[in-house]
């Protein structure tokens, strides 16, 4: 995964707009695939377990809409439908055909800041189906691909550390003081 993600990330460093790709290199971005970070890179297994249906209706929501906090994600089809993308200039959902053995690209909010929004997040979600049964499961196995915590994404984030402590923070997962103390704790231990 690691080596097709490092395959991506320089087709679309060779495709990209050529001001954008100056400005990553003067900020000392030599080149995208460079930026993949092995430890910060994670592989998720998931399962959507399956719902009473005196509880749920077919059309549920299993993960509700959103971006990935990343460069790209890669998403092999998961063992049942369900995945959905929205279309940006309709603002429609539609859904992604399973197609077995089939790997899906995800774009993340990381590659929108660093591209310049050359290459959009997809905003993506799961549902099951109107017409499926919502008694079954669901697993899908996604790679995200991260880039080092310092790596500069854009004007407005100067490293992708400041982009995800920002994200988490409005997520709820952080609170804002947590970060003030893992600052605090981070010079501690330079001194
Ligand atoms: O299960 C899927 O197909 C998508 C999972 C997902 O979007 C995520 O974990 O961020
Ligand atoms: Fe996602």
């Amino acid at each position: 995964m690691l080596e097709l993600g490092r395959e991506l990330l320089q087709w679309i460093d060779e495709h990209m707009d050529a001001a954008t790709r100056e400005q990553l290199r003067t900020n000392n971005v030599t080149r995208l695939a460079e930026t993949l970070d092995p430890t910060n890179t994670m592989m998720r297994i998931l399962r959507y377990p399956p719902y009473d249906p005196e509880l749920a209706a077919p059309g549920a929501t299993r993960a509700s809409a959103h971006e990935d906090i990343n460069l790209i994600t890669l998403l092999p089809s998961g063992s049942a439908r369900g995945l959905e993308l929205r279309d940006h200039r309709t603002g429609e959902w539609r859904e992604v055909p399973l197609v077995p053995e089939a790997l899906i690209i995800n774009i993340g909010d990381m590659l929108e800041q660093m591209s310049n929004g050359e290459y959009r997040a997809t905003s993506h979600r799961v549902v099951v189906p109107a017409d499926e049964d919502v008694s079954s499961d669901r697993m899908s196995i996604p790679t995200f691909l991260h880039p080092f915590s310092s790596t500069y994404l854009s004007p407005k984030y100067a490293t992708a550390d400041a982009f995800l402590t920002e994200r988490l923070i409005e997520l709820g997962v952080l609170t804002p003081e947590q970060v003030a103390e893992k600052k605090r704790q981070a010079v501690a231990a330079e001194i």
